[in-house]
């Protein structure tokens, strides 16, 4: 268990997978963890009541006492938190942050002292300890600072170290990855339900439709293509389900969705003044 403790900037959907997985994971215990955000004392109190973490609206007092900061408020609103906070973060201070977007020059230029910036990229499935994270350090971050932050994120999931250049993709490809196979599954949630399957029925075979899927590529050197194309019998069903997919060029509207993702990471840090 890691002895540091965290203070959460942002009290919203990517705080609470994180503390969720954390605490699953025994890798911090709740008195370790404190969350504070701009003003909603409502949402406070869920947390602290489902999660039983200490919870706050004086950020510089929750960050004073602590080891760790975890920037987790929308990329437009970190001036604004990162002003308030400034004359309360200490150069040993570690600080974290899951922006998107934003560089870890970006947030050392709005702080007074040269403490260590890691950058983080996690995704909701961070709630049940199946997030895909990727890690990049800043200038100011050593090895020991970015394998702290390996140790918490890997109790919630795979870690994967980049540099950080490669981050706005990370965002565009697995940041934003898991909605993108909660819309194709809504499809085929629709279909199954349309044709007469109970939502129950539906939910149970496509689940385990997708992990066998992601299993079977992951225990094998063949290419997607040769997967796909091994589920498809001529004159068969994939086969006329691709036909329609072909048509309308399904696969190629996905890559241009995820690079405008990608794109849109890129663009969030380019509003920002670099250091
Ligand atoms: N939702 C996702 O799937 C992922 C989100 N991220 C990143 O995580 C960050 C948070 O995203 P969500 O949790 O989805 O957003 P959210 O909108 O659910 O939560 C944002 C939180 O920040 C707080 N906040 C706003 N201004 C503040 C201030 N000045 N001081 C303190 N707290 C402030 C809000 O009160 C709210 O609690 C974003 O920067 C996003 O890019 C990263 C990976 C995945
Ligand atoms: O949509 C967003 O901006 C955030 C970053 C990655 C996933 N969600």
């Amino acid at each position: 268990m890691a002895d540091q403790t965290i203070t959460f900037i942002g009290a919203g959907a990517m705080t609470e997978a994180i503390v969720s997985g954390l605490l699953a994971n025994n890798r911090v215990n709740n008195e370790q963890i404190t969350v504070t955000n701009k003003n909603n004392g409502e949402r406070l109190a869920e947390l602290q009541n489902t999660y039983h973490i200490q919870t706050t609206t004086d950020k510089q007092q929750a960050a004073e006492q602590s080891d760790v900061l975890i920037l987790a408020m929308k990329p437009k609103d970190v001036d604004a938190a990162l002003e308030r906070l400034q004359p309360s973060i200490r150069a040993d201070h570690v600080i974290f942050s899951v922006l998107a977007g934003t560089t870890t020059g970006y947030i050392s230029s709005l702080i007074e002292a040269d403490c260590p910036v890691v950058r983080i990229m996690p995704n909701t499935s961070a709630k049940v300890g199946a997030s895909a994270s990727a890690i990049s350090g800043g200038r100011f971050a050593g090895a020991k600072d970015v394998d702290l932050a390996a140790s918490l994120f890997s109790s919630i999931g795979s870690i994967t170290i980049v540099p950080e250049e490669k981050m706005d993709s990370v965002t565009g490809i697995s940041g934003s990855g898991p909605a993108y196979f909660y819309y194709l599954l809504e499809g085929l949630q629709t279909a199954a339900v349309e044709s007469g399957l109970t939502e129950e029925d539906a939910k149970a075979l496509l689940i385990q439709t997708m992990q066998g899927a992601a299993k079977r590529w992951g225990q094998t050197s063949k290419s997607l293509q040769s997967l796909y194309e091994e589920v498809m019998s001529p004159g068969g069903t994939t086969e006329a389900a691709f036909s329609v997919l072909w048509e309308h060029e399904v696969q190629e509207h996905v890559t241009a969705g995820a690079k405008a993702a990608i794109e849109q990471s890129e663009k969030l840090g380019k509003v920002k003044k670099h250091v």
